[in-house]
């Protein structure tokens, strides 16, 4: 192999905090690569990957809590500029003799902060008076001999401090954040100014890595792909057809969950197509009769998460000696479901849903990236637009858009509204710009009246976000217009369903699926 030029980086050493991935995208995004790794990395891990810096995520400890995660204090001396954010910065301070304490209030949320020394490399050529957003119930009281006081807030005399001479920096609030009005510039300012970073890592690098990556960890073996017709698994089957050819064979399930029309519109766009050789298996029955009398979504997402398994494991052992399987695991998947560190807002069918016992090793390289990254990944890829732009569709499908208890008569209620909802988007020009558009079936029931006569029938509630990344949503404003004729027609062509709701909550503090 040629002479290999390794690309500039900036670590984030991860203190928990649940935009930790968001700092390392932010870098990536400017040409940069960037990686989360544990905050138990010592001085000389860090220096074995000569990274241009180091950010120290936030994170939901106290500096001073008897279990609070630490640094290796040998890492200040590396000479590698340092950027605090909140827990980190708190962290920076408390270890080099400066002091925090519990705030008397916690602030969250917007707050303005005024530049005290607009020299100051890290806040360069941005306005004197902005706004930030703070997350935080501690803050720094005294800052260590060498620092300085650079921004300042209402609550904090130390929103922002440097020395510059050591190159260490410190920030109270999120600039990874879009609500800071300014945080982009400065991670900017971090990384080319302070940092002396250069641009040049892409999503090309990205491929390459992850090819030379899973040949390394693949070898001659046998992979297994969950493939669902959606752009993760897509993507993923297209990067492991470039890295291991005829060692994949992809598994399309159909799970009687999936939308009107989905398993043959599935097979049609995918089958024969980029190489992949797909196999699909009619699994309906098993996950019906796996659900029946289950109506807590948790334990619904667990029950589904482990029949995927299942299936694979059946699957594996036709075709015989499959080591691995490999799945389009995305990072808002990892975090939902819950970390060492972070809460579990929803267990992903393919990382909380998972079983304990597996006879797999999983392979997932789209696991640190957000959706946008993989649609980018995909366009470099070449891969066709509406598969790319495909709006997501969760694993555990219709089986958690029917809330509570699934049956075959309620999927088939669901199913049809969404079928009607689909159409009546794309029909208003609207499929593109809405991120995410679906029916949901509450169970609840309501009084009617349908030509006469009395009804006491389902209710279908409307949801449609738009997005970037999944992580936060708003609603989507559909026109009232195309609003009513969605009503209609679902009222009209639906048995069973006499009222139409449209969900208008943004994420937080609902998040995009009812369940
Ligand atoms: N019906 C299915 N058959 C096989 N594998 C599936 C199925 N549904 C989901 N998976 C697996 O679970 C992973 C996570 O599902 P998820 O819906 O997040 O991703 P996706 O379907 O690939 O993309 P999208 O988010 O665009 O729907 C998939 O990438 C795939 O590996
Ligand atoms: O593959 C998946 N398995 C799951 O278990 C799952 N749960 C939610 N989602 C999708 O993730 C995004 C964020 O969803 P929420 O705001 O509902 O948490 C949205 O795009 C959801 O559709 C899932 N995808
Ligand atoms: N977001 C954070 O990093 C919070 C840090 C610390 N737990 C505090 O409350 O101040
Ligand atoms: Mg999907």
């Amino acid at each position: 192999m040629g002479e290999q030029v390794q690309a500039d980086s900036i670590i984030v050493l991860d203190y928990g905090s649940q935009y930790n991935q968001l700092i390392t995208r932010r870098i990536r995004d400017m040409g940069i690569y960037s990686e989360l790794l544990p905050h138990t990395m010592s001085a000389q891990e860090i220096q074995e990957r000569a990274p241009k810096g180091i950010i120290l995520s936030g994170g939901p400890n106290s500096v001073y809590d008897d279990k609070a995660l630490t640094i290796d204090p040998q890492i200040w001396q590396l000479g590698i500029p340092i950027l605090g954010i909140c827990y980190g910065m708190q962290l920076m301070m408390h270890s080099l003799g400066g002091q925090v304490q519990a705030a008397g209030a916690p602030e969250y949320g917007r707050a303005q902060i005024t530049i005290e020394k607009t020299q100051n490399p890290l806040l360069q050529a941005l306005p004197a008076r902005q706004f930030v957003w703070m997350s935080h119930g501690d803050r720094v009281t005294a800052i260590p001999d060498g620092f300085e006081t650079v921004a300042i807030s209402d609550n904090t005399p130390y929103a922002v401090v440097a020395d510059e001479q050591r190159q260490l920096y410190g920030v109270q609030f999120h600039p990874e954040v879009r609500n800071s009005d300014h945080g982009l510039e400065m991670l900017h300012n971090f990384a080319f100014q302070i940092c002396g970073a250069q641009a040049n890592w892409s999503m090309k690098d990205f491929i390459d890595e992850q090819i030379q990556k899973i040949r390394a960890i693949v070898g001659d073996r046998q992979v297994l792909l969950g493939l669902s017709g959606g752009v993760d698994s897509s993507v993923t089957g297209v990067l492991l057809h470039k890295a291991i050819g005829s060692q994949l064979t992809s598994i399309f399930v159909d799970h009687g969950l999936l939308r009107k029309g989905e398993a043959d519109e599935v097979m049609a766009s995918l089958e024969g197509k980029f190489g992949l050789n797909i196999i699909k298996v009619d699994a309906q029955q098993r996950f019906l009769d796996k659900l029946k009398g289950v109506s807590d979504p948790e334990q619904k997402r667990k029950i589904i998460g482990n029949e995927f398994i299942e299936v694979f494991n059946d699957e594996a052992q036709k075709l015989d000696g499959i080591d691995f399987l490999a799945q389009g695991t995305l990072y808002t998947d990892v975090i939902e479901s819950g970390t060492n560190t972070a809460q579990t807002i929803k267990s992903h069918h393919n990382v909380g849903g998972l079983p304990e016992e597996m006879h797999f090793t999983l392979i997932e390289p789209l696991r640190t990236l957000f959706k946008d990254e993989v649609r980018e990944l995909g366009e470099q890829m070449e891969m066709p637009h509406d598969l790319v732009w495909r709006q997501p569709f969760p694993g555990p499908g219709l089986g958690i858009r029917v809330l509570g208890e699934v049956s075959a008569d309620k999927l088939q209620i669901e199913r049809d509204s969404d079928y009607i909802l689909r159409e009546e988007i794309k029909k208003a020009g609207l499929d593109e710009s809405i991120w995410q558009y679906f029916t949901v079936l509450p169970g609840m029931r309501s009084v009617g009246v349908m030509g006469d006569g009395r009804t006491y029938d389902y209710t279908v509630g409307i949801r449609a976000v738009t997005s970037i990344d999944g992580m936060t949503a708003d609603f989507a404003q559909i026109p009232w217009d195309v609003l009513a004729q969605i009503s209609t027609r679902i009222t009209n062509e639906v048995a069973h369903v006499n009222r139409v709701v449209y969900d208008i909550t943004s994420k937080p503090p609902a998040t995009i699926e009812w369940e």
